[in-house]
């Protein structure tokens, strides 16, 4: 076999299988740097398909929490999602292999995923290839103002999926289309819909997600994955009704796809 073949790992075939399965996946974001991070993933760890760590300001003790967070959650994955290159452990499983595709700061484009590419490599992390793309209200948050994100305005979906299709064409298997940790409104259902029909890769939505119907609705439009932070931090009783709504969305498009 030729070496230069990019070998699919582990986590991203067991997220393709849920997909095929059950047609929607469901992230949940921790912040290893919240408090209380710990008690969260107990409360929710039967309802995730993956928890995924991150932050955009800081991180310490990502080791100690990252082993503590797996020993709880069992088999189900973590996939980082590092806000810097700082935002690596190799007590994760995977992390999110991301470009911050419209930032207007190429450290953000290409120079923090090289810088930790070799820390990737060391650590035997599975790389998943994603475009990160900051979505109107994205500079009102953190993301938005540390990663000097020249934001897709809502209006012009298009745009949106331009960069998806690129990111496609880079090889990326995930675009991950982000208004922003706890944005005032999330990315639109018909950004979610353009992005997936013109590239076809994996959509993932985040940011301002507060409701199961706001996340059935990404889903039905052609999201596969949304990912809640915000809301699970302040209220994470609302996992189970999340969960449904989300998977409720995923069976009916697999099924609207088989009756085409
Ligand atoms: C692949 C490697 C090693 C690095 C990639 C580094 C890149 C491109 C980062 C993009 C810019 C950035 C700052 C991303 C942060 C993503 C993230 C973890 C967001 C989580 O939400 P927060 O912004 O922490 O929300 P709050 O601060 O409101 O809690
Ligand atoms: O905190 P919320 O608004 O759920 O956003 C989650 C995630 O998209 C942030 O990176
Ligand atoms: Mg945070």
């Amino acid at each position: 076999m030729c070496g230069v073949m990019m070998v699919i790992g582990d986590v991203e075939k067991r997220l393709n299988k849920i997909l095929e399965k059950e047609g929607a996946l469901y992230f949940i974001l921790i912040d290893p740097d919240e408090k209380n991070c710990i008690d969260i993933v107990k409360k929710v760890k039967d309802y995730a398909d993956a928890i995924i760590m991150g932050g955009s300001i800081g991180i310490t003790n990502l080791n100690e929490i990252t082993k503590e967070i797996k020993e709880i959650i069992g088999d189900m994955p973590i996939i980082l999602f590092p806000g810097n290159v700082d935002g690596l452990t190799p007590y994760a499983d995977a992390v999110f292999f991301m470009s911050l595709m419209n930032s207007n700061n190429t450290y953000w484009t290409t120079m923090a995923p090289t810088l930790g590419a070799i820390t990737i490599k060391k650590y035997n992390l599975e790389a998943i290839p994603m475009a990160y793309l900051g979505i109107e209200p994205i500079k009102r948050t953190a993301v938005g103002f540390v990663g000097e994100v020249n934001e897709i305005p809502q209006r012009k979906p298009e745009i949106a999926a331009l960069y998806c299709l690129s990111a496609k064409y880079f090889g990326m298997r995930w675009a991950y289309l982000e208004a922003g940790s706890g944005a005032e409104f999330p990315v639109s259902n018909e950004m979610v819909a353009v992005s997936k029909r013109l590239s076809d890769i994996n959509i993932i939505v985040g940011g301002g997600i507060r409701t199961p119907e706001v996340a059935y609705k990404k889903v039905i439009s052609g999201a596969d994955a949304i990912v809640t932070g915000t809301l699970i931090e302040d209220n994470p009783n609302m996992v189970k009704e999340m969960r449904d709504a989300i998977k409720k969305a995923g069976m009916e498009k697999i099924k609207m796809k088989e009756n085409k």
